[in-house]
């Protein structure tokens, strides 16, 4: 999931997103987090784990659904309190345990009709089989699934209502992917490494929305005692960083609760660097490692839904639920949007 072999998913995003949009149909209102969620999670499990993972029919989406959403919500405290204190949670939990349990051998084995790549989750299993881990299988492709799921959903749920609240930016946004794919038709799209380098405004929008719904906490346990100024904290104790706030000190983001793409013209994005001081995607060893699939697969689902339809927001923009300390801000309320098929 490295920046190296990052392009090598642009085809298979492009291709999976196109599959689910033709669901879409031609016209109509939805509920833009609900919108996102049936766009992203079968996108995202075909391409990390194998493709056909993500059930095909409508009780078994809807019960991924609902199981996966329970497990997110209650991630926080799930994580962290005995399971016999948050029944359904747990219940979740073991269904989708349940769901890897069951798919592991055809992950293991599955290879691609493209060509002979891995997908992220055979490489892990890989690790797992030379560590002698393997039955712990189950639980990582878990982790992957929650991690690679409950961030990114809300991140393209908020670049597009952030983009859809700013006509001037919507507007060189849809004129720029006029530019580079032609005016809208209804047939299907390549998208290259080169047509998004010509489209640097969305990646922006999508950093832009990052800082400013940036995880509330990344915390560390102290494990030697460490010196902070005068301060020694103890090991045992845990360090909290808020990239939240972090981001909204003007001392490094002027105007910082204003949603200012071009800021992010000062980062040398080419050489993979963000700006100084932005957080959202933790630091050092354990920073998050699926930051550039991330932001590769909102870029092409905002590339080809702005490409096929016309859309507008028929609420204002949802304010932020202050639930979650951990992974991005959630939308409060709903959030509904009108899209039309583009002529
Ligand atoms: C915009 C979307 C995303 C955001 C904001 C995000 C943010 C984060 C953050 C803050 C961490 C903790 C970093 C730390 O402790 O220093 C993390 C860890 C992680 N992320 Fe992401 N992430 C995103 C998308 C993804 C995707 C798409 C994947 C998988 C393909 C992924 C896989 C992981 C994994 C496996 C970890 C655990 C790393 C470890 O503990 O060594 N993330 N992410």
């Amino acid at each position: 999931m490295g920046t190296l072999n990052l392009y090598k998913f642009t085809g298979q995003l492009t291709e999976e997103l196109q599959e689910q949009l033709q669901n879409l149909g031609t016209h109509g209102t939805t509920d833009l987090n609900k919108f996102m969620r049936h766009l992203l999670y079968p996108v995202t499990v075909n391409i990390l784990f194998k493709k056909g993972l993500f059930p095909s029919d409508e009780r078994k989406i809807r019960e991924f659904h609902q199981h996966f959403q329970a497990y997110d919500e209650g991630f926080e405290y799930g994580s962290q309190l005995p399971e016999c204190l948050l029944r359904n949670w747990s219940k979740s939990k073991k269904w989708l345990l349940e769901l890897f349990k069951k798919n592991i051998p055809d992950i293991k084995t599955y290879k691609s009709a493209k060509d002979n790549s891995l997908t992220v989750m055979q490489a892990v299993l890989d690790l797992l089989e030379m560590e002698a881990n393997e039955q712990k299988s189950p639980n990582y492709g878990l982790l992957l699934l929650w991690a690679s799921l409950s961030n990114t959903v809300p991140v393209a749920f908020w670049t597009f209502a952030f983009v859809l609240s700013h006509p001037n930016i919507h507007r060189t946004i849809m004129e720029g992917i006029s530019s580079v794919f032609g005016t809208a038709g209804k047939d299907k799209i390549k998208v290259s490494e080169d047509d998004l380098k010509k489209l640097p405004l969305i990646k922006w929008c999508i950093l832009e929305t990052i800082r400013l719904r940036a995880p509330g906490v990344i915390t560390r346990k102290v494990l030697k005692p460490v010196k902070i100024l005068n301060y020694t904290v103890p090991s045992g104790d845990l360090l909290m960083l808020s990239p939240f706030w972090l981001h909204r000190n003007p001392k490094y983001f002027p105007e910082p609760d204003l949603f200012k793409p071009e800021r992010w013209k000062k980062a040398n994005l080419e050489k993979h660097a963000f700006l100084d001081c932005f957080m959202a995607f933790g630091s050092g060893k354990y920073q998050c490692p699926g930051r550039w699939l991330a932001l590769l697969e909102i870029q092409i689902c905002i590339i080809l839904i702005f490409y096929y339809y016309d859309c507008s927001l028929l609420d204002p923009l949802p304010k932020q639920s202050s639930l979650h300390l951990v992974g991005v801000q959630q939308p409060e309320g709903r959030c509904r949007i009108q899209f039309k098929q583009r002529k």
